[in-house]
C-alpha cells in the first residue's frame, strides 16, 4: 500500500509537533563558529561598508564579544586581523611577532574567557604588502615552499599565544604536515588543525579583503594557489591530503554555492567536514533582506540549516550570534 491515498507525506507534516518531531536535522549554537576581526587601538569599532552590521574591533572589545559568544552557546571564535599598514611588508613578518594583533587577542581571551575555543587563520595576506597569502617571486608566482616555512613559524606563534585551531587557509602544499610535525615537536600535541583544504579562488571574498584591508593592495587574482570553481575530483584529493598530512576537520569554502563538495567530502571520508559561509555570502543575505527580497531571519536559519543538512558538523557565519539570539529565543 506504499502510494496514494495511503501514503501521504503531507501526513507528518500537518503540525507544528509532529514536523518538529520528524525534522532529520538539528542547529543549534554549538554549531557556530563566529568570525571577528581586531583592529589597533582601544575602544575602537570601525563599521565594514561592504559588510554591512560588522564591525573591526580592539582587542578590549573583542574580549566583550567573547563573552557574549560564549553566553549564547557559541563554542568557538575564528580571529582575523586588520594589520596596519606600517606594519606590513614584502614578507609578512609581523604574522611572526608574538605581540602582533592576533596574538594580543588570544591571550586577551583566553584570559577572560577561558571556556570559548578560539580558531587562527594561517596565511599571509593580512600581513603582506602585496596582500597575497605567500610570499612572491619577481614574476608574481607565490611560492610554495618559502611560504610553507612561514606558515609553520606563524602557527606556533599563535599556538604559544594560545590558539586552539590552526586554520591554514593560505593553499600551499604541505603544510598541514609541516604545522603537525612543529606542533607536536613544540608540545603542542592537543592544538588542532582545521584546514581548508578544499578553498576556491572564490568572487565571493570581497568584503574580507575589505575587513582585512587587503584589497586595494592586492595584485591579480588568487588562482594559483586556490581552487577553480569547475573542480570537485580535486577537492577530494585536496581533503585526502590534508587528512593524511594530520589535519582534525577540514573546511570546504565558500561555503552555500559548494554544499556539493560538502556532500562529497563527508560521504568519502566521514570525517569532522566544516564549511565558511563568507563574506560575500553574508553580504548578499543582508542585500536582499535590505531590498525585502526574503525575510532576514529566515535566510539566515534557513541557510545554516542547509549546511548541516548537507553535512557540516559547523558553520563559520557572521551572522553567529544573530543565529544564535534566534536558536536560544
Ligand atoms: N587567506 C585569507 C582568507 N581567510 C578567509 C578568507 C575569506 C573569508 C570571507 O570572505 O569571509 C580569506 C580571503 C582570501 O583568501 O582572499
Ligand atoms: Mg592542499
Amino acid at each position: 500500500m506504499s502510494h496514494y491515498p495511503a501514503l501521504r507525506l503531507r501526513r507528518t507534516r500537518a503540525s507544528g509537533w509532529s514536523r518538529r518531531l520528524h525534522a532529520e536535522t538539528v542547529l543549534t549554537p554549538a554549531d557556530l563558529i563566529w568570525p571577528l576581526f581586531v583592529t589597533d587601538g582601544e575602544g575602537v569599532e570601525e563599521p565594514i561598508a561592504s559588510l554591512p552590521g560588522v564591525s573591526r574591533w580592539s582587542v578590549d572589545a573583542i574580549v566583550t564579544l567573547a563573552r557574549d559568544a560564549a553566553a549564547l552557546g557559541i563554542p568557538c571564535l575564528a580571529l582575523f586581523p586588520n594589520t596596519p599598514h606600517d606594519r606590513r611588508s614584502e614578507r609578512g613578518e609581523e604574522a611572526l611577532n608574538p605581540d602582533n594583533l592576533m596574538c594580543r587577542a588570544i591571550r586577551a581571551i583566553k584570559d577572560a574567557v577561558p571556556d570559548i575555543g578560539l580558531l587562527t587563520d594561517v596565511a599571509l595576506d593580512p600581513y603582506t604588502a602585496h596582500g597575497h597569502d605567500g610570499l612572491v617571486d619577481e614574476a608574481g608566482y607565490v611560492l610554495n615552499d618559502a611560504t610553507a616555512e612561514i606558515l609553520v613559524e606563524q602557527a606556533l606563534n599563535q599556538a604559544r599565544a594560545g590558539a586552539d585551531i590552526i586554520a591554514p587557509s593560505d593553499m600551499m602544499d604541505g603544510r598541514v604536515g609541516l604545522i603537525r610535525d612543529a606542533l607536536e615537536h613544540e608540545g603542542h600535541a592537543n592544538v588542532q588543525i582545521m584546514a581548508y583544504a578544499a578553498k576556491y579562488a572564490s568572487a565571493f571574498y570581497g568584503p574580507f579583503r575589505d575587513a582585512v584591508g587587503s584589497r586595494g593592495l592586492l595584485k591579480g587574482d588568487k588562482k594559483t594557489y586556490q581552487m577553480d570553481p569547475a573542480n570537485a575530483e580535486e577537492a577530494l584529493r585536496e581533503v585526502e591530503l590534508d587528512l593524511g598530512e594530520g589535519a582534525d576537520s577540514v573546511m570546504v569554502k565558500p561555503g552555500l554555492p559548494y554544499l556539493d563538495i560538502v556532500r562529497r567530502v563527508k560521504e568519502r571520508f566521514e570525517v569532522p567536514v566544516f564549511a565558511y559561509q563568507v563574506s560575500g555570502e553574508y553580504a548578499m543575505i543582508e542585500a536582499a533582506a535590505a531590498a525585502g527580497a526574503g525575510d532576514r531571519d529566515a535566510l539566515v536559519l534557513e541557510t545554516l540549516m542547509a549546511f548541516k543538512r548537507a553535512g557540516c558538523s559547523g558553520v563559520l557565519t557572521y551572522h553567529a550570534v544573530h543565529a544564535a539570539r534566534l536558536l536560544n529565543a
